[in-house]
C-alpha cells in the first residue's frame, strides 16, 4: 500500500485535495475528524483536557467548547504543547485502528495538518504539501470561512514554517490560483506520479527505468519565495534526508540492523542536516554545502550507502522495499543498486553486506 501524508498550513486547501483523492476511491483518514472523535462526551481525553485547561472548556451539557479550548491552548507554546500531549496518544491509537481497516487498499491518504510539527514524514512513502503563503491563507480563512483573525494568526504562529514543510515533503501542489487550477495540478500529479508509484509498489518493482534515470522531481516547483537557482540543490539534499529517514524507520519497524554510512546528493547536504558519517560514494559531500556542483547538474541521483551483516540481508532488503526502494540492477558482488518506485524521486542505494559492518 502506498501511504501518502497530506499536509499544509491551516487554510492551505488540504480538504480540497483530500476530496480529489476520495473521488478516485482512495481512503482518506482525516486527522482533524479523528481529533473530534476522541473528545466526544464521556471520553477520557475530554476529561484530561478539562483537568488541564479548566471547566471553561466544557459546555453546559458536557461537550467540548472548541472555541474556548482554542483560545486557551493557542495562547502560548506551553498550552499548545500540553494540548498535543493530551490529544496525540488518543489520536494515534484511533488512527492505527482506521489504517488497519484499509490494509488491503492500494493507496491510503492521511490528511495531517501537523505532520511536519510532529515529525511524521518518515512514516509515509510520499508526503504531499498543499502550499499557500501564510498571508493568503489568513485572508481566505477570515474572508471566506469567517474565522476569527486572531485565532487564525495564533494557529499559524504555532505551526511549522513553510521552509520546514518544504524540507519534509516530496511533492508540492501550489494553491495560490483558482480551485480549478488546483484540481488540474492534482490530476497531473496523479497521472504522472501518484498512480504509477502505487502500481509499482503493489507490483513490488521500481516504477520505470526513468526512476533510476537521474531525473529530478519536476513537480517540486521550488519553495515559494526561495531563490529559484537554489531550489534543485536544496531539494536533492532534502530528498537524501527523507529517503534516509524512511529507511531507518522501516528498519526499526522490521528489527533489522543496518548502518546508513553516507547520504549524498549533487548539490551537497546543507549544513546541520543529519548526514550520516562516512564517505560520500559520489556527488556532493555530506555536511558540506559549498561542494555543490551546478544546481542544474543533470545527475540528480541521491545515493544512500548502507552496510548490513549478511544474516540481516533479507530484513534489510524488506525494509528497503517497505520504504519504496527496489533492486534496479543486480550487479556482481555484494553491492546492489536500488531505485525508488516513485518516478518522481531519484535515488540509488548501495547495499553492502559485510561480516563486520564497522570494517566494510
Ligand atoms: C483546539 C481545537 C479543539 C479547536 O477546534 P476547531 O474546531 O476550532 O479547529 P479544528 O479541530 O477544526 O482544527 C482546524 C485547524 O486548526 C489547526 N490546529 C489544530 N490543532 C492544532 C495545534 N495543536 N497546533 C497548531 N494548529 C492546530 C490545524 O490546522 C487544523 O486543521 C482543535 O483544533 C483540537 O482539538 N486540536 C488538537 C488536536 C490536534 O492536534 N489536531 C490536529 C490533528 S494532527
Ligand atoms: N484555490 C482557492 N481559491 C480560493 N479559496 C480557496 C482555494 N482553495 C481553498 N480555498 C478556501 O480556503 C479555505 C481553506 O480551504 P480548506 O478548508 O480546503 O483548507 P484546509 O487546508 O483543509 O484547512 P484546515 O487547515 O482548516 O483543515 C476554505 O474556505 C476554502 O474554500
Amino acid at each position: 500500500m502506498l501511504r501518502i501524508g497530506l499536509t499544509g498550513g491551516i487554510g492551505a486547501g488540504k480538504s480540497t485535495v483530500a476530496r480529489e483523492f476520495a473521488d478516485r476511491g482512495v481512503p482518506v483518514i482525516d486527522a482533524d475528524a479523528v481529533a473530534r472523535e476522541v473528545v466526544e462526551p464521556g471520553r477520557p481525553t475530554l476529561a484530561r483536557l478539562a483537568q488541564r485547561f479548566g471547566p471553561e472548556v466544557l459546555t453546559a451539557d458536557g461537550a467540548l467548547d472548541r472555541a474556548a479550548l482554542a483560545r486557551l491552548a493557542f495562547a502560548d507554546d506551553t498550552g499548545t504543547r500540553d494540548l498535543g500531549a493530551i490529544m496525540h496518544p488518543a489520536i494515534g491509537a484511533r488512527t492505527r485502528e482506521l489504517m488497519a481497516r484499509h490494509a488491503d487498499a492500494p493507496m491510503l491518504v492521511h490528511d495531517v495538518p501537523l505532520l511536519v510539527e510532529n515529525g511524521l514524514s518518515a512514516d509515509y512513502h510520499l508526503c504531499l504539501l498543499v502550499d499557500v503563503p501564510a498571508p493568503m491563507r489568513l485572508e481566505r480563512l477570515t474572508a471566506q470561512r469567517g474565522m476569527d483573525s486572531a485565532d487564525a494568526r495564533a494557529r499559524i504562529e504555532r505551526q511549522a514554517a513553510d521552509e520546514e514543510r518544504y524540507a519534509a515533503c516530496d511533492a508540492l501542489l501550489s494553491n495560490t490560483g483558482t480551485p480549478a487550477e488546483l484540481t488540474a495540478a492534482f490530476g497531473a500529479l496523479w497521472d504522472r506520479r501518484l498512480a504509477p508509484f502505487a502500481a509499482a509498489l503493489a507490483a513490488q518493482r521500481p516504477a520505470s527505468s526513468a526512476a533510476a534515470n537521474h531525473s529530478a522531481p519536476s513537480d517540486y516547483g521550488g519553495p515559494t519565495g526561495a531563490p529559484a537557482e537554489s531550489a534543485p540543490a536544496a531539494m536533492r539534499a532534502h530528498t537524501a534526508q527523507r529517503l534516509a529517514a524512511r529507511l531507518e524507520r522501516a528498519w526499526a519497524a522490521d528489527g533489522a540492523s543496518a548502518e546508513l554510512t553516507s547520504a549524498s546528493a549533487p548539490g551537497g547536504m546543507t549544513p546541520g542536516e543529519a548526514a550520516p558519517s562516512g564517505s560520500a560514494p559520489g556527488g556532493g559531500t555530506p555536511g558540506d554545502a559549498t561542494a555543490a556542483p551546478a544546481p542544474d547538474a543533470p545527475d540528480a541521483t541521491v545515493r544512500l550507502r548502507v552496510r548490513a551483516r549478511p544474516e540481516q540481508a533479507a530484513a534489510v532488503r524488506a525494509g528497503l522495499r517497505a520504504a519504496g526502494l527496489f533492486p534496479a540492477a543486480q550487479r556482481p558482488g555484494p553491492a546492489e543498486a536500488f531505485a525508488p518506485a516513485d518516478p518522481g524521486l531519484c535515488a540509488a542505494v548501495e547495499l553492502k553486506l559485510s561480516p563486520d559492518p564497522r570494517s566494510a
